[in-house]
């Protein structure tokens, strides 16, 4: 299967942009908040008006350690159609003897045909986000039968994933997911001079935020143009020029 593009957006009238853009999967998110911020129910119910099924959207939660005490997820679950979900893994440690750092969700969302999904997440940078290690989330993510793998960089300081995982030793990493039907989510402050490398690894989804706002700063609004480009880019059977 072709890569797909997910795009996180901050507000309806981006959403709309990204929607227009073919983007393959909105990801609603507070950019300002970490790399998996938050947005408040009412932005986020917002850009599912805007959105009205054109595209799936996913939602970003918080980081798991952080998100029961500060948001009723379960009110937002049942009431929106939230294709997926993910809370990130920052704070929990790394030994394997911790507790999993992807909830199970509520019973009354776990029908196989009723989303939300839970996205397994993997920080690339996992020493500094005091996070599991790729390799116990790996094992996890098979263990659990989670759908979808997302890695990405906890820090938005300018590094990117290929400064936390060498692409080699991300590929081998990622082929027992690929082995095991789990699908892989690329993020990580990516740059589109990594499209070739990125494209080289055949991941089901590259996920960008930066890379497609105005001066590549990822708390910017979303470039039309860039947006445009990205989505070409990674639809396009050839690498870009
Ligand atoms: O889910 C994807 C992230 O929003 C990626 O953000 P970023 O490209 O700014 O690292």
């Amino acid at each position: 299967m072709s890569m797909r593009l997910l795009v996180s957006v901050q507000s309806a009238s981006e959403a709309e942009m990204a929607v227009r853009a073919g983007v393959d999967l909105i990801d609603v998110k507070d950019t300002t908040q970490g790399s998996l911020g938050a947005a408040t129910e009412q932005t986020i119910r917002s850009i599912f008006e805007v959105v009205a099924n054109r595209t799936p959207v996913s939602v970003a939660a918080g980081e798991w350690i952080d998100s029961p005490a500060q948001t009723d997820w379960q009110h937002t679950i049942e009431r929106l159609p939230i294709a997926w979900i993910k809370w990130g893994p920052s704070g929990l440690g790394h030994s394997a003897e911790l507790a999993p750092p992807h909830p199970r969700l509520p019973k009354s969302t776990q029908a196989p045909s009723t989303p939300p999904r839970s996205v397994a997440v993997a920080y690339a940078d996992w020493q500094r986000a005091n996070a599991p290690c790729p390799q116990w989330l790996q094992q996890f993510a098979i263990d659990q039968q989670f759908r979808v793998v997302l890695v990405d960089t906890w820090g938005k300081d300018g590094s990117t994933l290929f400064d936390w995982f060498a692409p080699a030793e991300l590929a081998s990493w990622m082929q027992p997911l690929q082995d095991a039907g789990i699908a892989i989510a690329l993020a990580g402050s990516l740059r589109w001079e990594m499209l070739p490398t990125l494209r080289s690894l055949r991941p089901d989804w590259i996920a960008v935020r930066g890379a497609v706002c105005h001066s590549a700063n990822r708390n910017d609004g979303l470039d039309p143009q860039r947006l445009r480009d990205w989505v070409d880019a990674v639809h396009a059977k050839e690498p870009p020029k």
